[in-house]
């Protein structure tokens, strides 16, 4: 054998970069999923795009955002605190070639046998187009007892069935229809002019849904929000999902979403979201979706996600 690895300076592909010795990157918390049954969260790609209404390469999503937490370090600075956390990456599920349904019943099914096995284990989901989000959330609702739902996105994710299937446009409509959660455990956050219709906004208020706007959002702080929702979902649930669709945010910050747009959130106001949420005991699991890297800048909206859950693991309490 002709053993090259003897020779100095000679390192792996793409293992010959610069190290600092003081430094420890975010990307050496992560581990191979090995069945551990230890407290901690678990990584989940959910590599689906095909189910998207407009043009998607979400499917790249996951090894993207998984690229982008090894460039970071675990320091925290505001906090003055090193995240010292288990992750787990449990790999990503097999999607169907050509069969969406089978793909959204192999993601319910990975969900709920996880957090049936690992009932300490807190679910990250990457996404894949926001359709995930229904088999994600009813998976992870089967071994819970009442579930609600605390949605970041631009739209209601409301559409009918029948013009296009359980495309990323149905998640929440499929939900409530499904009964797993109800309208009234249903917080949706963001959304925005010109980016819905009245008779999906008449659905979400005859179904009890609370929606807070970008109005909402601009004109009071993102805190009393997040506050308002904790409070108002701690008298009805028992456990908190939160679904991130990176289209909640402006344009300006997520360049990688298909569906772009003026007048969305700011990087900052989501990752405080994400801070407040993760310090509730309540909230349990998460997903981050509609992140294309084929359209994206410079991983910008791949990068943003990867602080979402560097932020979420820095500050998650129970
Ligand atoms: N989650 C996204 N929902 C959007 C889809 C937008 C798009 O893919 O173009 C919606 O229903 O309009
Ligand atoms: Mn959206
Ligand atoms: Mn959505």
């Amino acid at each position: 054998m002709n053993n090259l690895s003897n020779i100095p300076y000679l390192k792996k592909a793409g293992q010959a970069t610069f190290n600092d010795r003081h430094v420890k990157k975010f990307g050496e918390l992560i581990h191979d999923w090995c069945c551990q049954k230890e407290k901690g969260f678990v990584i989940i790609g959910a590599p689906l795009s095909k189910s998207s209404i407009s043009h998607s390469g979400a499917t790249f999503a996951p090894g993207v955002i998984r690229q982008q937490l090894q460039a970071y370090s675990t320091y925290a600075i505001e906090e003055e605190r090193d995240v010292d956390a288990y992750i787990y990456d449990a790999g990503d599920i097999e999607m169907h070639v050509t069969n969406i349904l089978e793909s959204q019943t192999r993601i319910a099914n990975v969900l709920e046998e996880v957090t049936k096995k690992h009932p300490n284990c807190i679910p990250i989901v990457l996404g894949g187009d926001h359709s995930i989000s229904y088999p994600s959330i009813t998976g992870f609702a089967k071994t819970k007892k009442t579930v609600g739902a605390i949605q970041f996105d631009a739209h209601h994710d409301l559409r009918n069935l029948e013009d296009g299937g359980p495309s990323n446009g149905t998640p929440f409509r499929s939900l409530l229809e499904s009964g797993v959660i109800k309208g009234e455990h249903l917080v949706q956050i963001g959304l925005r002019n010109f980016s819905n219709s009245k008779a999906y906004h008449d659905y979400a208020k005859e179904h009890g849904v609370t929606v807070y706007t970008m109005k909402d959002v601009r004109e009071r702080k993102i805190d009393n929000i997040i506050e308002e929702s904790i409070a108002y979902l701690k008298e009805k649930v028992d456990t908190v999902y939160i679904s991130v669709d990176m289209d909640v945010l402006d344009q300006a910050f997520a360049p990688g979403c298909p569906a772009i747009g003026p007048g969305g959130m700011t990087s900052d106001d989501l990752l405080q979201a994400i801070r407040l949420l993760a310090s509730e005991q309540m909230v349990g699991g998460m997903d981050i979706v509609e992140i294309d890297p084929t359209l994206d800048f410079r991983n910008m909206t791949s990068r943003l996600a990867a602080h979402i859950i560097m932020e979420f693991v820095l500050h998650k309490k129970g």
